[in-house]
């Protein structure tokens, strides 16, 4: 247990003079004159991004490892059910992780939870690299499917919680970018390795040393000024404030005022919050006594589901989740160079490059937008480019012999232009992807207050990876089934319940600070307001007179 967990979790320091000042004053803080963020937030994201980075590569890789491994596992080539049981492993142990972590997350630390991820990666590449049996295998990919879990979660929220809110959408985005990254590496790996004998060994193997190397660069690194203060150390997590947005050339005053500012935002949450849990555990009743309070706000589930802003943070962070899954995107992740081979492309595996490289360069857009242009109004652009992509492979589909037998085993030869017009309607669609639904959803933590910010986006999480792991199964039977064209078109529907859903409850976040955000959701969607006051600032930063 860390020190911190032993700590109450107000801090005594709340009921100091400096305290009631801050109170006094209600919070008034100006980000918007940052003009960039600084080396030190530069530093902490990419040093926390490389979770990402493993996230991508262990989910990437697996394609490569099924057809490398041969009759090394168990002396016998791999049956269906061992390909299945090794490829829906990880995902479904990240979907145990997830809200696991969520609440280690709260007594721990973000941090801990981080290096505790990097021990996962290490351990299970290492097993994995040197087993000799299926069980084996799918023992060390299930110790992954915990990492993955764990990283997929804590990294966004942690960039989050360190961010100034101009860039934090960007910065969170990072993390976005080197999971996509981690995919192009995967793929390359798994194509230079394939033709060595045992070379899946190395696939596998080479995940440990991104983890160990994070797990020595995040030693030196803070934990995030939002649970300082939450688990009572304020002094420490001025500290990190200072750094955050101090820097080469910014004035020392100004600096101050800020982190001061900043500072007194995050306790008047935590003081709000306070006082709302303490009026709840006893309905109408004037006093209610710290043991009370301190149960109520320990339980953090019920708070969760209560708490209508919560709630509706939960339902919206689960909807954008569950849809990034359902869309399909994974299927193709998975199971491109299949559908490619069906199709009749000679080299599947090196056309399925252009599947990941697609989702890594159009994050960068993401990555170059999400900022300026928002995320909703991001995903109501992105989100039609999706479905006429889906449609248009449906209609490929069409005119494409396919064998009449098991999909996904069989293959054909084919010729003509619509194979490449399936191609050409994959990467736009996974353009659309990439720029809003592959990454906007990893935003989640902002849409939490403080008090419940770790377990709803563990849930949110855990939605990430049940939808993930329900395209995984279902994909291939699907492909039987329903023919592509169905699946394909299955999928576009599904985006076309996205946009509606998005455009209907899901408020512009980006710019806010991560307590305004909580007050956005209150009382309702807050849809509307958001986009007005987004317009507003816009208009005021264009030097434009605002009318209100
Ligand atoms: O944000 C990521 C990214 O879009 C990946 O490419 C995808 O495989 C993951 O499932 C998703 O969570």
């Amino acid at each position: 247990m860390t020190d911190a967990a032993a700590e109450p979790l107000i801090s005594n320091d709340r009921g100091s003079s400096e305290e009631h000042d801050d109170h006094a004053i209600e919070p008034e803080v100006d980000e918007s004159a940052l003009v960039s963020p600084g080396v030190f937030i530069w530093t902490l994201t990419f040093c926390a991004g490389v979770s990402g980075l493993l996230f991508g590569y262990d989910t990437g890789v697996i394609s490569s490892t099924l057809i490398s491994v041969g009759s090394d596992l168990s002396s016998r080539p791999l049956s269906t059910l061992d390909k299945s049981l090794i490829t829906s492993c990880t995902s479904f142990f990240a979907l145990v992780a997830s809200p696991l972590t969520g609440v280690l997350a709260d007594s721990w630390g973000r941090k801990n939870v981080i290096l505790g991820a990097d021990v996962l990666f290490v351990v299970g590449a290492l097993w994995q690299a040197f087993t000799g049996s299926v069980w084996g295998m799918i023992g060390g990919r299930s110790v992954v499917g915990l990492a993955v879990g764990s990283a997929s979660f804590v990294v966004p929220l942690y960039i989050s919680e360190l961010s100034p809110s101009p860039f934090r959408g960007r910065l969170v985005t990072v993390s976005s970018l080197f999971i996509t990254g981690g995919q192009v590496v995967a793929y390359v790996v798994g194509w230079l390795f394939s033709t060595r004998a045992h070379g899946w060994r190395w696939m596998v193997g080479l995940g440990a040393l991104p983890a160990a190397i994070q797990f020595c660069l995040l030693q030196g690194l803070p934990e995030t000024p939002r649970w300082l203060v939450k688990v009572g150390r304020r002094e420490q997590a001025k500290r990190v404030l200072l750094r955050v947005y101090g820097g080469k050339g910014s004035d020392e005053r100004d600096v101050k005022n800020l982190v001061n500012g900043v500072l007194r935002r995050v306790q008047k949450e935590i003081y709000d919050e306070e006082e709302a849990a303490g009026e709840r555990a006893v309905p109408g009743a004037g006093k209610v006594g710290w043991r009370a309070k301190t149960a109520r706000i320990n339980d953090s589930f019920t708070q969760l589901i209560a708490v209508g802003g919560n709630r509706r943070a939960l339902v919206i962070a689960c909807m954008l989740q569950g849809f990034q899954q359902l869309c399909g995107f994974n299927s193709l992740m998975y199971f491109s160079a299949t559908i490619f081979s069906l199709v009749g492309f000679r080299s599947p595996t090196l056309t399925s490059l252009s599947i990941a490289v697609t989702n890594f360069l159009f994050t960068l857009v993401a990555f170059h937008s999400i900022d300026r242009i928002g995320r909703r109004r991001i995903l109501l652009w992105s989100v039609p480019i999706m479905i006429i992509g889906l449609a248009l492979c449906s209609l490929a589909f069409n005119f494409v012999a396919l064998p009449a037998q098991k999909a996904g085993v069989s293959q054909v030869t084919q010729g003509g232009i619509w194979p490449v017009v399936i191609l050409a309607a994959m990467v736009t669609y996974v353009a659309g992807y990439a720029v809003g639904m592959g990454n906007v959803p990893w935003q989640q933590s902002e849409l939490f207050p403080l008090s419940v910010r770790s377990l709803g986006s563990a849930l949110a999480t855990a939605t990430n990876w049940g939808s993930n792991t329900l395209i995984g199964i279902s994909f291939l039977p699907m492909m039987e089934t329903l023919t592509p064209v169905g699946t394909f078109a299955l999928y576009a529907l599904v985006c076309c319940g996205a946009w509606l859903s998005i455009w209907r409850i899901y408020p512009e976040t980006a710019g806010l600070s991560l307590e305004d955000v909580g007050g956005l959701l209150r009382d309702g969607w807050g849809v509307e307001k958001s986009v007005r006051e987004r317009r507003r600032r816009r208009a005021e930063r264009n030097g434009a007179e605002v009318v209100r």
